[in-house]
């Protein structure tokens, strides 16, 4: 992402550019250093834009302005300040387009001429120009003309400071991409994962976009996670009957990644819709049901559509690799059951966990979880449970102050699966009731003697495992009768039909190790970009 500063002369793209970066914690490049360099680079002297317009003429300026832009087209994670006129060329704007907001810097020419004859640098465009006050006012017109209906975020500049200026923007590009979030099917910066795909449409899918080319991937390598998570086999499970077989469309040529968007599919081939057809009109308690109808005023009704948990195939499909790629660089991503309904894990062994179908590392409990789902099964009800998932091998300098701290990017992954209503870092909301000197994790040979953190400390990774824990509520669509009301307002009772887990917590393990693995690629890729070989 960068955010392109734009504006007639004077307007403040240079000043405010630099505070932007201040405050966004980016960096801030200048259209006009780059031009300056390549007229360096061509002839070999020093000279400012201005000087390089009277000696070359506008028309090559412009040309070795064109040539800039392109430049910074591949620069990312940085505020660009351009020239008034970069965005005048048709070609240029199509080249900062991509992977960009663009800020328009709007000030009235009486102002601004006022800004230019105070520096006493009369643009070089204007030399030689009858009335050059009225040239200048013609030219502000004109960008602003282009400007006004194509930048993202604009900002009157005439009765602001600087400050103010850069105050003022930093609250339209928040508000802007907020907005471009709406649509939220979309997750992470660099690593980009898009599902689409409703449970009873056709089929369900995935984009994932940013992973280097040449890594070595396989239909197989997805398949097997894909295994872990899929519908039907077990009595722990819906009885939905998928076979969720994922098949690569795009990105991955004889074997190895292109560095294109990655494209996945995997049909639906057992919808049995008509299980839903009472629910067409009624409301399922704890579900998404009410919200989506309020929210967009009409819903796809046959199994949740995008709000059922066949959404999280999609993303065990992305999440798959992610993994591969982040256990080559030495990272394992693991998952456990804690608790299921009130049965607890007395004892904690990763190899009972690898024995059972729950992950539970203690092998007693696991018995008695699984009763336990079997007996609320049984019951027509359903039940919840705790999932811890623990990252191992990860370098401390993962994670970006001050709102893509890791364990905020964590936790908006987590919560961004149905069913996730609590998480813990470390001692989590044990630490509430500790003291500070039990808390705090000392330090001895540069490293850590406990892990109350969670292996996170300011929002970037320390070094010591990664451990978060999240409580899954009890599976909404339960078939005991419940009080509910239609869309017309009326009290209503409903009896669920259909096939759902009895538990959430046995196939959100392998999502929830999925998300973690794109949040942690993600950082990755993010820090390499900040500081290349960091991890040596
Ligand atoms: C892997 C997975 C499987 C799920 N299976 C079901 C299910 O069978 N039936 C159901 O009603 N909800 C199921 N859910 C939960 C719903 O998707 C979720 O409760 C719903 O979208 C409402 O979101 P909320 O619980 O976060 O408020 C599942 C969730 C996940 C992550
Ligand atoms: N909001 C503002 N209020 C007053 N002066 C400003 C403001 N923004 C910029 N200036 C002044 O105007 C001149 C031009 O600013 P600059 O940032 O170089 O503009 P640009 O890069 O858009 O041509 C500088 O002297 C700067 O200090
Ligand atoms: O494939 C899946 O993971 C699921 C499919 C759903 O089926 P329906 O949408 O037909 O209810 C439901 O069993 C549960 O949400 C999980
Ligand atoms: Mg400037």
């Amino acid at each position: 992402m960068k955010i392109v500063v734009a504006g007639a002369k004077a307007s403040g793209k240079s000043t405010v550019s630099k505070l932007l970066a201040e405050r966004l914690g980016l960096r801030c490049v200048e259209a006009d250093e780059k031009i300056s360099e390549l007229f360096r680079e061509w002839t070999g002297f020093e000279c400012s834009c201005a000087e390089i317009c009277r000696k070359v003429g506008e028309a090559e300026f412009r040309r070795l302005e064109a040539e800039a832009v392109e430049k910074l087209g591949e620069e990312d994670w940085c505020v660009v300040s351009l020239g008034g006129g970069s965005l005048m060329n048709p070609k240029s704007r199509r080249v900062l387009r991509g992977g960009a907001l663009w800020l328009y810097l709007d000030g009235s020419a009486d102002v601004l001429w006022g800004r230019v004859m105070g520096g006493g640098k009369i643009p070089a465009y204007l030399d030689g120009c009858e009335d050059p006050a009225k040239c200048f006012a013609e030219r502000v017109e004109k960008i602003r003309d282009v400007l006004l209906c194509r930048a993202d975020c604009v900002v009157e500049v005439d009765e602001r400071t600087p400050e103010e200026v850069a105050d003022a923007a930093v609250v339209e590009i928040e508000a802007e991409l907020g907005s471009r979030s709406g649509a939220a099917n979309t997750f992470g910066e660099v690593i980009k994962l898009t599902t689409f795909g409703e449970s009873h449409g056709p089929m369900i899918g995935a984009v994932l976009d940013g992973v280097r080319p040449g890594v070595e991937i396989s239909e197989e390598d997805i398949q097997k996670e894909l295994d872990r998570r899929r519908p039907g086999r077990t009595k722990m499970a819906t009885q939905r009957k998928e076979d969720d077989r994922v098949q690569i469309v795009s990105g991955v040529f004889e074997g190895r990644t292109t560095g294109c968007a990655i494209g996945m599919l995997i049909k639906n081939k057992d919808q049995k819709s008509g299980h839903y057809d009472d629910l067409k009109d009624v409301f399922r308690p704890g579900h998404a049901d009410f919200t989506f109808w309020r929210k967009y005023g009409l819903r796809d009704h046959r199994g949740g559509g995008r709000s059922s948990g066949r959404e999280t195939a999609c993303r065990v499909a992305g999440g798959a690799v992610a993994k591969k790629l982040l256990a080559e660089r030495g990272v394992t991503i693991r998952t456990c059951t804690l608790a299921v309904g009130k049965v607890k894990a007395e004892r904690f062994s990763w190899e009972d966990a690898e024995a059972n179908l729950l992950r539970c590392p203690d092998a007693k409990a696991a018995e008695q979880m699984e009763k336990e789902i079997l007996d609320a099964r049984s019951a027509g009800d359903s039940v919840g449970g705790v999932v811890q998932v623990q990252v191992d091998g990860l370098p401390a300098g993962l994670g970006d102050p001050v709102f893509a701290k890791l364990d905020a990017r964590i936790a908006q992954a987590m919560f961004s699966l149905g069913s996730v209503k609590g998480l813990e870092f470390g001692s989590g909301f044990g630490s509430a009731a500790m003291l500070g000197s039990e808390n705090n994790d000392a330090m001895s040979g540069m490293s850590f003697e406990s892990n109350n953190a969670g292996g996170i400390f300011g929002g970037i990774s320390n070094g010591e495992p990664v451990v978060a824990r999240m409580a899954v509520k009890p599976t909404p669509s339960v078939s005991l009768e419940q009080r509910t009301c239609d869309t017309a307002g009326r009290d209503r009772t409903i009896e669920i039909k259909g096939r759902h887990d009895p538990c959430i917590v046995p196939r959100v393990l392998v999502v929830m190790e999925s998300m973690m693995a794109l949040v942690l690629l993600d950082a990755w890729e993010i820090q390499e970009r900040i500081r290349p070989g960091w991890s040596e």
